[in-house]
Parts: structure tokens; C-alpha cells; sequence
């Protein structure tokens, strides 16, 4: 088959930093498994998310916390560069004001190898930022968390960090431009503990969410980071949970929080691209090229103004499916 993001990057090849998207991993859906239980780590090799995350913080209880991040030493230790079903084998640590980062982070080195993806909760400020790193910094020695491929994703779970979300996402992006930490990919929206930092009730419509969600997935989009949706936490109802998929996909979130693996199949079919999208990405990219070629920079399409902003759009898609499709998700 030929690759459609190489046809894509070929269309677009004068952009640097559509090329520099070429390491994109889906992350349709965010499965956690809490590291305190044998039994349930015991499934991740099989698990079909795109992304699983071994879970430390909320999804562990405080006297089982030592033994989890044994657990997850472990995992890492045999899974990592093993052949898995998931696209990325994510840690999340608990958060810096608990007050437990430090002896997870202490624990965790002892791990051969880091994490695909680093998970941080709660990150509240910048200041916050720049104390995470000092922590990875010493803990870690500044060669293992410089120029790592290792990535990084955060949580937004405070009217205070919703509001300063500029300011903090630019911190973390500058410690990869200027220090070398881990690339940060992606941000998730942690509504259940914003609901109880603003004191809203939680419904299943989710009416008191939506001014955050549109915030959050706008400040995302602002700095091209995916953008994770809430947890839908009514186990039963699938029907719910494809309304929510289908609303934050049609919002621009890029994919979603689980919490059973019974919802990993509806979150990422709901948050795939569908046929049509493909060959609307697919015939744009080619329309860009054709007149990139002519020397035009806007164009119009299908009735619509086309330019580079637009063929980044077309390129999430694109790549998106091919990982998809490559990877037999
Ligand atoms: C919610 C659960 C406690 C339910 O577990 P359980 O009662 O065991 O469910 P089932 O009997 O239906 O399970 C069937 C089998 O599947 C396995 N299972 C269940 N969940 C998982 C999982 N997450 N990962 C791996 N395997 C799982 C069971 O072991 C059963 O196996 P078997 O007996 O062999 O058939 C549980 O699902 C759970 O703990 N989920 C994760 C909870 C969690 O991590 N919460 C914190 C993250 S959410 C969050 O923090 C959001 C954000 O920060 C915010 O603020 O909004
Ligand atoms: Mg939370």
C-alpha cells in the first residue's frame, strides 16, 4: 500500500514542521490500568488501546502505592520494547502537591528503561512545571531525560491551571526547546477533579463542563497538542459514552479517557477518521501540491478557502490512519 502520510509529506515536504509530525501516535483512547493490581497488568501486552497507561495517582489507593510502583518497574522492565497490541505504554506518576512524585520518581529509576510516555496529573502552574523538572532532573541525571524519545502528558484539572493553561503549556514546551525534556504531545482534560475543584455536580450530560471542554480543547489546538476528552464514568451505559465520544471528536478533541476496556472499542471507533475524511485529506493534500507547484499559497476547494492551516488538518488525518491501519487497530 502506499503510505499516505509519505504522499502527504511529499505534497507539503517545504513545511519543517509538517515533517516534524512524522512520529504522531494515536492516542484515540487512554486506557489506565491501576499498577496496584497484578491481575489487571497481567492484560496490558493484549490491550488494544492506543494508548495504555500504567496508573499511579487517583486509580491507586494511598496504602497500596509502594507495591504499585514496584508493579510498574516491573512492567516496564518486561514489556518495554516487547511486542505490544497498543501504540504507547504510558506512566502516569502522582502529582507534585501529593506530596508522592518524589518517591515514585525514585522508584521509577530503578526501571531499565523509561516509559514511552511520562503522564503527569494535576499541574497547576508554571512553577509547578519548573519543580517537576528540577524533581526528573535529580532523580533521573539530566542524560536520561535529555533528548529522549520519551514524551510527556499532562493534566489540566483546576479552574486555576484552566485559566494560566497558556502560560503552563508554553512552560513545558520551552523545557523541550531549551533543556531537552520530553516533548510534551498531548493534554487531558481531568473533569472529574475539576468538577470537584469548582464544585460543580457532575451529570451525564455534562451541561457544567462545557465551558472548560471548549477552553481546554481550544488552548490545546492553539499550541497543536492532542487533545484528551473526560472519563465517562457510567460503566454501563455504551450508548452514553458514543454521544460523548461523538460530541468532543466533533469539538476537536483527538481522543479519550477509559477506565474499563469495555469502552476502549467504542472510543476508538468513534474517534476514527471516517472513509469520507480520508479522501477529503487525501484529494486536499493532492489540490495543495498541485498548486504549492503553481505558485499559489490559498486556493479554493470543494467550495471552501484552503491554505497551510488546512493541510496540517489533512495531515492529522492522514496520519492518524495510517498509524490505524498500520498498526491493526
Ligand atoms: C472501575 C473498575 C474498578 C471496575 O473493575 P472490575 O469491577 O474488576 O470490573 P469488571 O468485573 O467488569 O472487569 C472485567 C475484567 O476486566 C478487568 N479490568 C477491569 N478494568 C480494567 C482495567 N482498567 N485495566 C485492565 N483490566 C481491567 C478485570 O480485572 C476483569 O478481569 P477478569 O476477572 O480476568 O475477567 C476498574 O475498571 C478500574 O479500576 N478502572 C480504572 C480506574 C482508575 O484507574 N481510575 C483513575 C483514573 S480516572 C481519572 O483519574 C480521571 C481524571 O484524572 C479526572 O480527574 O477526571
Ligand atoms: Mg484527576
Amino acid at each position: 500500500m502506499t503510505s499516505l502520510v509519505g504522499y502527504a509529506r511529499r505534497c507539503a515536504s517545504q513545511f519543517a514542521s509538517v515533517s516534524e509530525k512524522a512520529k504522531y501516535v494515536p492516542r484515540r483512547s487512554l486506557l489506565y490500568v491501576p499498577a496496584s493490581s497484578e491481575k489487571m497488568l497481567n492484560k496490558v501486552p493484549l490491550m488494544k488501546s492506543d494508548c495504555v497507561v500504567l496508573e499511579l495517582e487517583d486509580g491507586v489507593a494511598l496504602t497500596s502505592k509502594a507495591v504499585a510502583r514496584s508493579n510498574a518497574v516491573k512492567t516496564l522492565n518486561q514489556l518495554q520494547g516487547s511486542m505490544l497490541s497498543c501504540f504507547e505504554l504510558g506512566l502516569r506518576v502522582n502529582s507534585f502537591a501529593s506530596g508522592l512524585l518524589e518517591d515514585d520518581l525514585k522508584e521509577l529509576s530503578k526501571a531499565e528503561v523509561l516509559p514511552a510516555a511520562f503522564m503527569i496529573p494535576k499541574v497547576d502552574t508554571p512553577e509547578d512545571v519548573a519543580t517537576i523538572y528540577d524533581l526528573f532532573r535529580t532523580t533521573f541525571g539530566a542524560n536520561r531525560i535529555t533528548d529522549s524519545p520519551t514524551r510527556l502528558v499532562i493534566w489540566i484539572e483546576s479552574a486555576r491551571a484552566l485559566l494560566d493553561m497558556p502560560r503552563i503549556v508554553s512552560s513545558v514546551i520551552n523545557l523541550h526547546r531549551n533543556s531537552g525534556f520530553f516533548k510534551l504531545d498531548a493534554v487531558v482534560f481531568g473533569s472529574d477533579d475539576f468538577c470537584a475543584d469548582i464544585g460543580a455536580i457532575r451529570t451525564a450530560e455534562g451541561l457544567e463542563n462545557i465551558y472548560a471542554r471548549q477552553r481546554f480543547v481550544t488552548v490545546c489546538k492553539a499550541f497543536q497538542l492532542q487533545a484528551i476528552d473526560s472519563v465517562y464514568i457510567d460503566l454501563k451505559d455504551e450508548e452514553g459514552l458514543r454521544e460523548s465520544c461523538l460530541q468532543g471528536h466533533s469539538w476537536g478533541f483527538t481522543g479519550k479517557q477509559a477506565i474499563h476496556p469495555s469502552q476502549v472499542p467504542i472510543i476508538q471507533d468513534s474517534y476514527k477518521p471516517s472513509a469520507e475524511r480520508v479522501e477529503w485529506a487525501k484529494s486536499l493534500a493532492d489540490a495543495f501540491s498541485m498548486h504549492q507547484q503553481g505558485g499559489t499559497g490559498a486556493f479554493s476547494f470543494r467550495g471552501q478557502m484552503i491554505d497551510r492551516p488546512l493541510l496540517l488538518q489533512a495531515m492529522n488525518v492522514l496520519q492518524m490512519q495510517e498509524r490505524i491501519m498500520g498498526g491493526g487497530l
